[in-house]
């Protein structure tokens, strides 16, 4: 089967656009209450509450009482016609919840994240100004699926095919998303189908999306009784769970454009920030937390936040969540802090690399799941062009210098463009910032001894432009989605491979492409190999001597993730599937996705954990 993000991009414009006109196809019967309509006192728990759905009976998880009785979502309830009448009477106005009255509170007004780019775009301007912006369709085109599980429903093509409602509708178009990505298209009716999900698929090609819509589709079908708080301690319906704080406010932010107007409220918790702020957040009412874990097990400790109606649990870069850095928080997040059982709630999984070992540990988690691979599992995106440089150490600053003076004398009117600059070390990375702003190239650092503060202020400063160059730890290398980020210097290369996808994936977004630039020596030995492949895979110009070093060395630099082929097999079940009852199917160039697999090495490195949260 072939996928694309872009075939007949305008036969999909043209679908969505008769879609709009007729309204998409909607249910006889409307039973869905929308959140900012649900002014009923049941927010109050003080007494078993009878859900509307068959009469489940619960109390707070302070109360005693049995757990809410969990429904796996995927039944096709109906909300759009009852989501657009709410649009009209609560004219916008989402409004949060107010624990005071114990009802959403609608005079409460819901600050609009689009701010004055609110308008909703009919898709032909829409399409054109994609165009405009840079986003190449195209790119999409032959990218590999692979999806194995039981009954797995089939991918769509438009996002008018997938029933999300209308207001959610609208915020895709204000969002400019005219089709859904590879990703989306398969992940979307598979979590809308209320399956567990291990989903991989390449940096930057709207991962974000792909678990948020049907977490806040979901959330807008649930009935009101379990959209609760008991006393002070709230009780999401959702959580999605990020490695690091800036990441955590990216989804955030993302989640609250998505949620605009469904009356679905986002509330964000990550260390470093004061608590009190976000308690009080917290109280205002939340169904979707997008949290760090340790910031997390903080609210859970002290009882302002209990996981006990959970039904929709998202791990963004999964694979770094379980890895051994953050394994036992999350552990203890997921199993002995009163959530739903796997099983029960809905648990998706999201990384562009997939190890594995991680894999099956992961699967502790998960009941039942579809694998999902769009692009081999921890493959690089061939937007973005890789050079690998051999660079000693003594002289890598006057060869970075180098590459920063051509870069600003082929910049449009002589203007730095943005560039990331990998380093190992905190240290290293405050150096580095000190000597290229006294060379004349402003410059921030973002890294784990920096306050909170002062990582937002330089996020905020190198995104301007203000400070065009961002010399970063690992804490920088994954999901961090910044525009216009035109080239990543590996300074010093990671000992993993899966972490230099990551990093060299922070440009080539979205369609778009970008320039990465690695400085090797003899340090990097292990990863002569997995580099060398990953490139050639990518069908990048690997440089002679790479690849003499690579023939040389032993195989390192991954965590037991290399398969063999153009598109290797990845579903780590498929290898110990006999007797299992697997549906498979895979497209795009090759034939049989698991011809060649071959695996190579095992175990996997303790991640570095002192630059995350
Ligand atoms: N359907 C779409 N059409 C156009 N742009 C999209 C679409 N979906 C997502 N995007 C944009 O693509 C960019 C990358 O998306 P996102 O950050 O979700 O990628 P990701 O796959 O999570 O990447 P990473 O692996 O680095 O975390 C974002 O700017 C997002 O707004």
């Amino acid at each position: 089967m072939r996928t694309s993000w872009a075939d007949s991009v305008s036969n999909s414009a043209a679908e969505i656009a008769i879609s709009d006109k007729n309204s998409l196809p909607r249910p006889t019967r409307s039973t869905y209450v929308p959140p900012h309509l649900r002014s009923g006192s049941i927010s109050d728990l003080s007494g078993p509450v009878s859900g509307t759905n068959g009469g489940s009976r619960w109390t707070g998880s302070d109360g005693g009482g049995t757990k809410p009785e969990l429904r796996r979502q995927g039944q096709a309830n109906s909300y759009a016609t009852a989501g657009r009448d709410a649009a009209a009477a609560g004219g916008g106005g989402g409004g949060g919840r107010n624990n005071r009255s114990g009802g959403w509170d609608r005079r409460e007004r819901e600050v609009n994240p689009f701010g004055n780019d609110d308008k909703i775009y009919d898709i032909k301007q829409n399409f054109s100004e994609q165009e405009n912006s840079g986003i190449n369709f195209d790119a999409y085109e032959d990218i590999p699926v692979e999806v194995s599980g039981e009954n797995v429903p089939p991918p769509v093509n438009t996002f008018a095919e997938i029933d999300l409602g209308e207001i959610l509708n609208q915020n895709i178009r204000r969002c400019k998303y005219v089709k859904p990505t590879p990703v989306q298209r398969h992940a979307i009716p598979i979590a809308l189908a209320g399956k567990d999900l291990m989903a991989c698929a390449q940096t930057g090609s709207g991962k974000t999306a792909a678990f948020c819509f049907p977490i806040i589709s979901g959330i807008m079908r649930e009935p009101y009784a379990q959209r609760s708080h008991v006393g002070r301690t709230v009780y999401p319906l959702g959580l999605i769970l990020s490695p690091t704080r800036e990441l955590s406010c990216q989804i955030h932010d993302e989640a609250k454009k998505f949620s605009y107007q469904t009356g679905v409220k986002v509330v964000v918790a990550y260390g470093g920030a004061p608590i009190n702020q976000q308690l009080r957040e917290l109280e205002r009412g939340v169904d979707i937390l997008v949290a760090t874990p340790g910031r997390l097990v903080d609210l859970l400790e002290r009882a302002r936040v209990s996981l006990q109606a959970v039904r929709y649990l998202a791990l963004d870069e999964a694979d770094r969540m379980l890895d051994m850095g953050f394994e036992p928080q999350i552990r203890k997040i997921v199993e002995q802090m009163n959530m739903p059982n796997r099983g029960v709630r809905q648990t998706m999984l999201f990384s562009a690399t997939f190890p594995r070992e991680i894999q099956r540990l992961a699967s502790d988690f998960l009941s039942n799941h579809i694998f999902l691979a769009v692009g081999r599992v921890g493959s690089s995106t061939d937007l973005i062009v890789q050079r690998v440089e051999f660079v000693l150490e003594s002289d890598k600053r006057s060869h970075l210098m180098d590459l920063l003076h051509a870069q600003r004398e082929n910049g449009n009117h002589g203007k730095q463009a943005l560039t990331l600059v990998f380093v190992e070390t905190k240290k290293g990375a405050d150096s580095l910032e000190h000597w290229l702003c006294m060379n004349g190239f402003p410059s921030t650092t973002i890294h784990g001894d920096r306050t909170q503060q002062e990582r937002e202020l330089a996020l905020r400063s190198f995104k301007s432009g203000k400070t065009p160059i961002l010399v970063a730890t690992d804490v920088a290398a994954r999901g961090l989605d910044i525009p216009h980020v035109a080239h990543v210097v590996n300074f010093d290369l990671p000992n993993d491979i899966d972490d230099y996808v990551h990093r060299i994936g922070r440009t080539g977004r979205a369609g778009k492409t970008g320039l990465a630039t690695a400085f090797f020596n003899e340090s990097n030995l292990s990863l002569a190999r997995p580099l060398a492949e990953l490139m050639q895979e990518a069908s990048q110009e690997v440089p002679a001597w790479l690849t003499h070093y690579a023939s040389r060395a032993p195989y390192g630099g991954s965590k037991n993730r290399r398969s063999g082929g153009r598109f290797g097999g990845s579903d780590f079940r498929r290898e110990e599937s006999i007797g299992k009852n697997l549906d498979y199917y895979s497209g795009g160039n090759s034939g049989n996705a698991y011809e060649g697999l071959v695996d190579i090495a095992g175990g996997y490195a303790p991640g570095v954990t002192s630059a995350w949260d």
